[in-house]
């Protein structure tokens, strides 16, 4: 069977890139694509993609539905329009696959009671490249051994929000395994605002954005006398389309939402 694909976001950075991996992808179709500015009425009007890339645009998920019936809704947009997106498209019964960043706890804990109550799958993966996973994972690992943490995440200075889903979620696990506590010297302060970064449990996260960066993370876990380092770099969007295509594959056997690709890789 072949998997109906829409996008939300086709002319972005991780948009584009989709586009062009699902278009290519012989078990999945490119049905629709969702904005929320009038670009044309298919994506060949936009002038980013080849003539023969004609999936339709619409700027209404409900009249989107209606219209092309899609399997899934892939979300690359921003952290302001990735809940409501979701939200809908649940409503909707499409199943998301979101890589947009941004959730609240709040969101997240909504969405998932609402995928659960539906029975309709839903992915929200904060970073769909495998070595990234991996470095999450094994930062976690670590963590029970080496429990004083520091995350810095660099990132291009395009990126809408701080710190990123990646160091959200690194956090998140490595919490899960470490007691909070306070790191550092108990009396020290501040004399630049912001300058220990923020503080998730007593975990230190810092937010780089510069110019030539995509999307970069390392993960340092000090103890007496040693430093360990976990790293991951992704150099281009390319690192991030396998997860996207398995994402896809994988939200059509699903019932419930999953956060994170680390539960559904091998
Ligand atoms: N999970 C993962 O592995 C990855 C996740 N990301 C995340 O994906 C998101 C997108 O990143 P990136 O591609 O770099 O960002 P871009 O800004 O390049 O792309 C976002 C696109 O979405 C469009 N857009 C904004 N709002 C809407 C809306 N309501 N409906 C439809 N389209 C909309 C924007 O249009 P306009 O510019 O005109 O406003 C833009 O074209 C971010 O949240 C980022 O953190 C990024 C890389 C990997
Ligand atoms: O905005 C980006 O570029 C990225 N966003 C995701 C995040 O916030 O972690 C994933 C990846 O780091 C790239």
């Amino acid at each position: 069977m072949t998997i109906r694909v829409a996008i939300a976001g086709a002319r972005g950075r991780m948009g584009q890139e989709a586009v062009h991996t699902i278009m290519k992808n012989t078990e999945m179709e490119l049905v629709a694509v969702l904005d929320y500015k009038d670009i044309g009425k298919t994506l060949e009007d936009t002038n980013l993609f080849p003539p023969s890339y004609g999936a339709p645009i619409f700027t209404d998920l409900t009249e989107l539905h209606k219209k092309t019936s899609p399997d899934v809704l892939v979300d690359l947009t921003s952290p302001e329009s990735v809940y409501k997106h979701t939200k809908e498209a649940l409503a909707l019964n499409i199943r998301p696959v979101v890589g947009t960043t941004g959730f609240t706890d709040e969101e997240l804990e909504e969405l998932t009671a609402i995928s659960k109550e539906s029975g309709l799958g839903c992915i929200i993966a904060p970073n769909f490249a495998v070595g990234a996973v991996l470095m999450m994972k094994f930062a976690e690992q670590a963590a029970k051994y080496l429990p004083d943490i520091e995350i810095i995440e660099m990132h291009h200075d395009q990126k809408l929000d701080a710190p990123s889903g990646t160091a959200l979620k690194t956090a998140n696990l490595i919490a899960a395994v470490r007691p909070a506590h306070v790191q550092g010297h108990p009396k020290e302060k501040e004399t630049f605002p912001g300058a220990r970064g923020a503080d998730y449990e007593g975990m230190r996260i810092h937010s780089v954005r510069l110019p030539g960066l995509v999307a970069h993370q390392q993960v340092l876990l000090g103890g007496e006398g040693q430093l360990l380092t976990i790293r991951h770099d992704s150099f281009n969007r390319g690192s991030f389309m396998s997860g996207i295509v398995l994402s896809v594959k994988t939200v059509m056997n699903l019932k419930e939402l999953v956060y994170g690709l680390e539960h559904i890789i091998d």
